[in-house]
């Protein structure tokens, strides 16, 4: 028990897409609670372990052997339901049955609505960005997003040699379904001659595709090997446009899905160091009676928002950053 906290027990979830960190996010929550004199419990399977009371006592050992760990100990889930008031206050009278008056919450946009609702019915609630999308406004950082871009980048890397020993064009569709950051930050770090994000496309498909068989047909005179295109998930296609882009080059094209594989693995040290330090942030937020909050890093520091300000915050691909890519594939 502490006397000087808001919050006697505070519960974690994850939810949402899992993303490397999270593991270390939990941990320091749990770790800096019990420092705190504040009792933990798991909740599984995210909201909707909520829904069907899947809580637990976490005890010192859930957190042993787990930062160095992709993925999620507590397991995450999507629950279409939880959108719904009726839940969200069933959800909260299970929280208050475990006598759970603070929640950390680690997930993505759509967890934070979730968050959000929970704060609304009473249960103090901190969420903390974790997804590999880096699609939060309001924060540089999400957790899992380095470890991500860095798992995508060697496997791309991997492609590229068999890319360049065939004189080939290769579509590397990344994750990123409304958000082309992995995409930009892979495009540049493996040197690709094309990047297409969803914020900078039009929908116009054959334009996109005209634009490509040109850029291919221009390297392809000044003598380039290969040619290396990045597609965001939410431009996507990529098979058909291999498909066409060859037929329309005679370059021969192949694409590569690289898919779930870019959410797991072991995180980064960016990725455990940020997310620990985040963890216990949300903890002291919550002893302090902070609700309907998330936590950022913004400008070198560990900082916090309302969720409603945060959600609010639009977010773009910088200019600057993306003609600077396209320049340098050139
Ligand atoms: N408007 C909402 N109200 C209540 N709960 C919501 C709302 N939107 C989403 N949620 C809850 O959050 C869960 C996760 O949301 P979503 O599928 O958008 O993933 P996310 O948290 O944004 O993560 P990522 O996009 O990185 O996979 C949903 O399945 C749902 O349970
Ligand atoms: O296949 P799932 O688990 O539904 O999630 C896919 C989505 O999750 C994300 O990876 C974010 O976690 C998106 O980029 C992607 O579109
Ligand atoms: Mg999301």
């Amino acid at each position: 028990m502490n006397k000087t906290s808001a919050v006697q027990t505070i519960g974690i979830l994850t939810s949402g897409g899992d993303a490397p960190g999270m593991n270390a996010a939990l941990r320091a929550v749990a770790r800096t609670a019990w420092a705190r004199g504040i009792d933990v419990k798991g909740i599984y399977r995210g909201y909707s372990g909520l829904l069907n009371d899947e809580i637990f006592d976490m005890k010192k050992e859930f957190t042993c052997d787990i930062i160095s760990r992709g993925g999620t100990a507590l397991f995450t889930a999507r629950c279409e339901e939880f959108k719904q008031l009726e839940y969200q206050e069933k959800a909260a009278e299970i929280l208050r049955s475990h006598n759970i008056d603070g929640l950390v919450v680690i997930g993505g946009d759509g967890s934070f609505r979730g968050a959000q609702k929970l704060s609304a019915q009473g249960i103090n609630t901190v969420a903390l960005p974790g997804t590999i999308d880096l699609d939060i406004a309001c924060t540089e950082y999400t957790i899992g997003f380095d470890t991500a871009v860095n798992t995508a980048m060697q496997a791309i890397d991997k492609i590229r040699d068999s890319s360049t020993s065939h004189e080939r064009c290769s579509i590397i569709e990344v994750m990123g379904r409304n958000a082309g950051y992995i995409a930009l930050w892979c495009g540049v770090a493996s040197g690709a001659e094309d990047i297409l994000i969803p914020e900078r496309f039009d929908g116009n498909r054959p334009k996109l595709e005209n634009e490509l068989i040109e850029s291919i047909l221009e390297k392809k005179a000044l003598g380039k090997k290969h040619h290396l295109i990045i597609n965001a998930e939410g431009v996507g296609h990529s098979y058909g446009m291999a498909k066409r882009i060859e037929q329309a080059t005679g370059v021969e094209t192949r694409a590569s899905i690289l898919g779930h594989m870019q959410r797991g693995g072991n995180p980064t040290a960016k990725d455990r160091v940020y997310a620990s330090y985040m963890g216990a942030l949300a903890v002291d937020l919550l002893c302090s009676g902070a609700t309907n909050r998330v936590v950022g890093y913004r400008n070198g520091q560990y900082i916090d928002y309302d969720i409603e300000d945060a959600l609010g915050m639009a977010k773009d691909v910088d200019q600057y950053e993306f003609e600077i890519a396209q320049i340098l594939g050139r």
